[in-house]
């Protein structure tokens, strides 16, 4: 310590002596190898340390101690759960003279992760996922909470009706009477007329927060976002052609989906593997300029889940014959 510089966090006292809830830095840059199956390399985090400050007479806690602590974070070779725990013991500890019994880390990234095309062999590509992790202690305390954000394709399932309406008219109106009607003639009408009316759809985003135990090997972001997609089926692609585009149109048509059965969907997904999961999703509407939001608050011992209905999502994808 350097005792000839001035150092009003020691020397004077607040005008104004009040307890603060948090107090420290956000946004610092900082890069994390965290210990995540599929997500090689480390991520750019932007990170939010802080502590509590009970004592209404500190006019200043040490910022530069907890800055430290961040920085040797970003040292370890693969973050686990339990380091944000020892980091937020630290921040305490370090705090004592302010009587803090509280910390908090949160971290901001993005992970990016390589995606193989739905159809075409070897065709790949990157696709970044945010996600947060906000670790707290409080008063000797620990909690975790991972969030993840996907994005997906929503086709709206009562505009695929009108649409439907409409072709079957258009049908009619071409094949009148009740005449009979070869296959190839319908054929040859379904391929210039099919899509005469078309549903609107959209990209949508899901975002899921979970709890996750000091204890646990790793934050399981990756298993996470690979149940929100399969769940809902239709994930955004990365690298496409044309074969990958059909597959992907032929998803849509076979997963019409509100945003409320997207949200039921993960809701329902996340039941067994979490005890809390937190859902909000919202479909970025093509009809309208507003967006369709749907929330689950985890809690679904009041739901019923019908299993008995059809599900046409795991449908295959047709090869193409012609
Ligand atoms: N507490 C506090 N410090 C700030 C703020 N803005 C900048 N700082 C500076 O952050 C620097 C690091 O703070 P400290 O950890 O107290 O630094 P230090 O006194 O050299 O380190 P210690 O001896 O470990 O307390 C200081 O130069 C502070 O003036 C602020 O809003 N609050």
């Amino acid at each position: 310590m350097n005792r000839d510089l001035p150092d009003v966090a020691a020397t004077e006292t607040p005008s104004i002596q009040a307890p603060l809830q948090w107090v420290g830095m956000s946004r610092i840059d900082i890069p994390f190898h965290l210990a995540e199956p599929g997500c090689p390399g480390p991520v750019h985090a932007m990170a939010d340390v802080q502590v509590n400050l009970p004592a209404a007479t500190i006019k200043g806690i040490h910022m530069s101690r907890i800055y430290r602590m961040l920085d040797d974070l970003s040292r370890q070779t693969a973050i686990t759960p339990s380091h944000l725990e020892t980091l937020l013991g630290q921040m305490v500890e370090s705090h004592r003279d302010c009587e803090t019994d509280s910390a908090r880390v949160i971290l901001n990234f993005n992970l990016l992760v390589r995606r193989p095309a739905l159809k075409t062999p070897e065709l790949a590509g990157w696709k970044s996922y945010p996600a947060r992790l906000e670790a707290t202690l409080a008063r000797g305390h620990f909690s975790l909470e991972a969030r993840v954000q996907v994005e997906y394709s929503s086709t709206c399932p009562c505009s695929a009706a009108l649409s439907r309406q409409l072709v079957a008219r258009g049908f009619r109106e071409h094949f009148p009477g009740d005449k009979a009607v070869t296959t190839d003639e319908v054929t040859a009408w379904l391929k210039q007329h099919a899509t005469l009316a078309t549903p609107h759809s959209q990209r949508s985003e899901a975002q899921v927060t979970v709890t996750l135990a000091s204890n646990a090997p790793d934050f399981g972001l990756m298993p996470l976002i690979d149940q929100i997609e399969e769940v809902l089926t239709t994930p955004v692609q990365t690298a496409v052609k044309r074969a990958d585009e059909q597959a992907f149109a032929w998803l849509n048509g076979q997963n019409l989906m509100y945003v409320e059965d997207a949200a039921r969907r993960i809701q329902h997904a996340l039941l067994k593997p979490y005890a809390t999961a937190l859902v909000h999703v919202r479909h970025l509407e093509s009809l309208h300029s507003h967006d369709a939001v749907a929330s689950a608050n985890g809690n679904v011992s009041s739901a019923r889940f019908y299993t008995e209905e059809p599900d046409s999502r795991h449908n295959p994808i047709p090869q193409n014959s012609d």
